[in-house]
């Protein structure tokens, strides 16, 4: 082969590999982001991989797409791994994706950055751009004075001191100091009948009357949390135990002002607070020093909050944008480095149960007991309401940022399929199905109605309804699958009933994949993922994370745009709930609460779900490892029927017109492919 051969040669492999990449971030961008790419030239790129969820500032950014035109505007929405650059002309833009595309860059914190251009139709400008802050939240800026400032930050006496009464904690991520009554962190609730000797310091106490006087709160609070945290630290996601404080929870944000480097003016030191409403809506907080944060209502009973452990935030560029909301303006984001912060975290002691709105949440309001094992199909039916639709409809959005990869055996079938046919998926959840064989007619239904406008805004066709009954005409389908849904049905009558749903839609010859969650996590000598992902930490801890349950074990999880740079771990939280409550047998018809990571020792169960503010899929994070605390996110409990060997398939042997073709265990499901005769 002559040199010029092996050029052409090797030019069209790295060309080939560049391609391959370029499609997968336009796949990426359509499936987890819904934004649609174009493949002729428009004035208007989104450049994968460019984002400040790729640490790429916008210092960094900006220059490099100069160079190929006069930029309109560069949008960079906060914690995505790409952004929006609109140029004056096509002709520019067209420059830009043909020198840029494939370009490698250097982020902020020197990592090498591949970016993959793509033109789209228009930026989602207005979409991005104003949110509102959570309900009930408000952040005031310059409540004190530097002077005051200087003070409060001074009368905190870290030093160890066996006698002093302020119980104060080294926790791994930052340290804490308490007053009034000791936060314990392994309840996470106080000792009320202990109140600590001394009470809040005078000086708090003095300012506490002030904001009172001024209207800033509605009352006066009775214990203090200090937490200091270093850059790089952070608080995990959660929710302040109800049945422990009032309404009202305020926090003070104190720190040194920093001297950006090369600049002559001072920079306040600010961090961003993240809120969390179960449904998935993430609300990025600036908070200034100086600055209080008053939480009521909706935001300081439902909301999580939380400080993602990191050494920069993406902040609003301007100077005159102070605190609240990030994305007021996205066209000027950047990234801000972290000091050293203070906060006081100010709450007044509850001493009877908590009556709000959001029983959901409501640790005074959870029933005591567990559900009973559904005794008659009103009671299923009603349990299946309350511990599974219930449920999904609430943590729908965050359900659907940690499903993105699809079961390589359920793909490899409707690859399998016929182009043309027509497929039905009864509990299609976000909708990880309905685009893997573009070959297909593919109808997704499920209960949510949540998870439903999910696949709709990924353009797939989707329906709300009961699995137990389909809005689809009998024998009209080629090939159904069902996956990860007949397992929360609670008794064995209702389960069959679901699979006699899905062989009515079959016609003759047509063909059902069925998955369930399998009791038998271990098969062949072998754990399942489900068990071999249970890291126990040295302490208590114990890290789970809600990834991986039947739905979500095969492949491997990397929520990059097309090359390698943007996979990054994705933080667990601890399981703080299940303490002494381990599965158990049930012993009663109480069903037992099973802990995550564990062999199943119950066929019925409940299982938690863990609303932990965890960023998933769309934020860069540093591990969150083992947080200093075990403050409680939201924790939601779903039903399931976990199904014993052979169990599946002798349902299916019992039902009428079906052949059972294969049946199989596949990383901790049971799963069966039928066909109707
Ligand atoms: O650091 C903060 O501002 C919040 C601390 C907090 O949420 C807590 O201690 O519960
Ligand atoms: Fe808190
Ligand atoms: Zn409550």
């Amino acid at each position: 082969m002559d040199s010029h051969h092996q050029s052409n040669y090797k030019r069209s492999k790295t060309e080939k590999k560049f391609l391959r990449k370029q499609m997968k971030a336009r796949h990426t961008l359509l499936r987890h982001e819904g934004i649609e790419t174009v493949s002729y030239a428009t004035q208007s790129l989104v450049v994968a991989n460019g984002g400040l969820g790729n640490s790429v500032s916008r210092k960094q950014l900006l220059p490099v797409l100069e160079k190929c035109g006069f930029v309109d505007a560069l949008l960079m929405p906060p914690n995505k791994p790409y952004s929006f650059v609109r140029y004056r002309t096509t002709e520019e833009s067209k420059k830009a994706y043909d020198t840029l595309s494939g370009k490698e860059i250097v982020d902020d914190l020197g990592q090498k950055i591949t970016l993959y251009l793509n033109f789209v139709e228009k930026a989602p400008w207005k979409e991005l751009g104003l949110q509102a802050l959570p309900p009930g939240l408000t952040v005031i800026e310059e409540i004190i004075s530097p002077e005051d400032e200087k003070m409060l930050l001074e009368s905190v006496n870290w030093t160890e001191d066996t006698d002093n009464q302020n119980f104060q904690k080294s926790l791994k991520h930052r340290r804490v100091k308490h007053f009034g009554y000791e936060f314990q962190y392994e309840n996470n609730n106080v000792d009320k009948e202990k109140p600590l000797p001394g009470g809040l310091p005078d000086l708090c106490d003095s300012i506490l009357e002030k904001w009172l006087k001024e209207g800033f709160i509605e009352h006066k609070p009775d214990q203090l949390t200090v937490n200091q945290y270093e850059p790089g630290q952070g608080i995990p996601a959660h929710i302040d135990t109800h049945s422990a404080f009032e309404d009202e929870i305020i926090s003070l944000s104190l720190g040194s002002e920093t001297r950006l480097e090369g600049q002559m003016r001072k920079r306040k030191n600010q961090i961003v607070m993240d809120f969390k409403h179960p449904n998935g809506v993430t609300v990025p907080v600036m908070l200034p020093c100086r600055s209080l944060l008053v939480m009521t209502g909706e935001s300081r009973y439902l909301w999580t909050h939380g400080i993602t452990p990191r050494k920069f935030d993406t902040v609003q560029a301007s100077r005159g944008h102070k605190s609240g909301i990030v994305t007021g303006d996205v066209e000027d984001l950047t990234l801000s480095k972290r000091g050293i912060r203070t906060s006081f975290t100010f709450r007044k002691v509850r001493h009877t149960p908590c009556n709000c709105r959001y029983s959901l949440v409501c640790d005074s309001q959870t029933k005591e007991t567990p559900p009973s094992f559904p005794e008659s199909d009103r009671e299923a039916s009603r349990l299946e309401q309350e511990y599974v639709h219930r449920v999904y409809e609430g943590i729908a959005g965050h359900f659907s940022s940690t499903r993105h990869t699809p079961w390589p055996r359920v793909v490899e079938f409707l690859k399998a399929l016929p182009s043309g046919s027509v497929v039905a998926d009864v509990g299609c959840g976000n909708g990880k199905y309905l685009g893997v064989n573009e070959e297909l007619y593919m109808i997704g239904c499920d209960r949510s109605q949540s998870l439903v406008d999910i696949c709709r805004e990924r353009r797939y066709q989707a329906v709300v309804c009961d699995a137990l009954a389909v809005p689809v005409r009998s024998g009209s389908c080629d090939a159904c699958i069902s996956i990860a849904v007949i397992h929360h049905f609670a008794t064995a009558e209702r389960r069959a009933a679901a699979l006699r749903e899905l062989v009515r839609l079959l016609r003759p010859g047509g063909k059902a994949l069925i998955y369930v969650w399998a009791m038998e996590q271990e098969h062949n000598k072998k754990k399942s993922k489900y068990l071999r992902e249970n890291r126990v930490s040295p302490g208590r801890e114990e890290l789970t994370s809600n990834e991986m349950s039947a739905q979500e074990v095969p492949a491997k999880h990397t929520p990059d745009l097309g090359s390698q740079d943007s996979a990054r771990p994705v933080p667990s939280i601890s399981d703080f709930q299940e303490g002494g409550c381990d599965s158990r047998k049930a012993t009663s018809s109480k069903l037992p609460i099973h802990t995550n990571r564990t062999p199943f020792h119950s066929q019925d169960l409940l299982v938690p779900w863990h609303v932990t503010g965890n960023p998933g899929k769309d934020r860069p994070v540093e591990p969150l490892g083992a947080l200093g605390s075990s403050d409680p996110g939201a924790v939601f409990h779903r039903y399931y029927h976990v199904f014993r060997e052979a169990e599946l398939e002798a349902a299916c042997r019992t039902l009428s017109d079906v052949s059972v073709l294969q049946s199989y265990y596949d990383q901790g499901n049971w799963c069966v492919i039928l066909q109707k005769v």
